[in-house]
């Protein structure tokens, strides 16, 4: 079942990670600039920007893995320093598949729960319970090698189910993987976090983000510049309207002439589309059909929607949300 799109977020719960002030360097490069953003239980919050924007290197100052110049973390209350019990509370699935081929998912997954200091048959339960919320429990038996990549993501996800997290951490979770395995993975995430968890979702994908996140953090930069539900985020943009051209020729020549037109707000290409932002979108769509006629790109189609996440990206930093 969907989640409505606009549901408020669910305050008063329990907060279970609070990052504060969070800076990070690699040489000159500020990879983390000053972000502060907090997660309560049973929360669902993505991390949308870019690749390069900064998502890793949060997860992984959350996670303990690198250490922070400036700020702090504080895990079910724990602040940075003597964290490490409260680490024990992250369940951590990073972007890259960590698994054992030639093992089954039963058996990848009982070799996690040792790692957690399962034992018995409370290990033999909890690898059951996994099972099935990740949906594999029919392909319990067969090794992971025989897997599809979507697969793999999802049995990964369990490995870091198995200690019953209050925090679940996700790196991008469905890069690269076909659209059914997408959904299923979006699925399993979905009745996660309606049974309780903390989730911190990173993506670059705009519509994992609208679809999956209670509050989504726009980052880019390093730098959070803005937050809150998919609606606060799209009311920003006031009256705008989206404006969305595919094209057959260079998109970069649109762009250039496009952003010569009086009231286009912001405009930039991905691929072989070119967005922009406009008030009045069907008042400004002759002025940029002519535009688009002059710069002489093939139009194939041209789209006038409300804006979207997306939208709310390209108006905040003047640049499109790539994949
Ligand atoms: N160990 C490192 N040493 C030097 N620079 C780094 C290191 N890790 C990350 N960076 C730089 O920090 C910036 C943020 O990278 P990060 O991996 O956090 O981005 P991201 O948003 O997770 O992108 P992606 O989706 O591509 O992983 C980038 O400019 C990256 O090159």
């Amino acid at each position: 079942m969907n989640r409505p799109l606009t549901e408020a977020p669910r305050v008063g719960h329990a907060e279970v990670l609070a990052v504060a002030g969070l800076t990070k360097r690699f040489g000159d490069r500020v990879a983390v600039d000053d972000v502060a953003f907090s997660i309560g239980a049973g929360e669902t919050y993505g991390l949308l920007g870019p690749n390069g924007a900064g998502k890793t290197t949060i997860i992984r100052l959350v996670c303990g893995l690198l250490r922070a110049d400036a700020g702090s973390i504080a895990i079910a209350g724990a602040v940075d320093g003597g964290a490490v019990v409260s680490r024990e509370r992250i369940g951590y699935v990073p972007q890259d598949v960590a698994l054992y081929p030639d093992l089954t998912a039963r058996e990848n997954l009982r070799f996690f729960a040792r790692l957690y200091r399962l034992r018995g048959k409370t290990l033999d339960r909890r690898v059951d319970e996994v099972l099935e919320l990740i949906g594999l429990t029919d392909r319990a038996g067969d090794r992971v090698e025989s897997f599809s990549g979507g697969m793999r993501r999802r049995l990964n996800i369990g490995a870091g189910l198995m200690h019953r997290p209050t925090l679940l951490i996700l790196d991008e979770p469905t890069v690269g993987v076909d659209p059914q395995s997408r959904h299923a993975i979006m699925e399993n995430v979905r009745s996660l976090g309606t049974s309780g968890m903390a989730v911190l979702y990173t993506t670059h994908y705009m519509e994992e983000a609208e679809r999956l996140c209670d509050r989504v953090g726009i980052i880019d930069r390093g730098r959070l510049i803005a937050e809150g539900t998919r609606r606060e985020l799209i009311d920003r943009l006031g009256e705008h309207d989206r404006i969305t051209l595919s094209t057959d020729g260079d998109p970069a020549r649109l762009v250039n002439r496009i952003g010569s037109v009086a009231g286009i707000e912001k405009v930039d290409s991905a691929g072989d589309e070119v967005h922009l932002i406009v008030r009045e979108g069907r008042r400004m769509l002759p002025a940029v059909l002519d535009a688009a006629e002059r710069s002489e790109v093939g139009v194939r189609s041209v789209e006038v929607t409300e804006p979207d996440l997306e939208a709310v990206f390209l108006h905040l930093t003047g640049t499109a949300l790539r994949d």
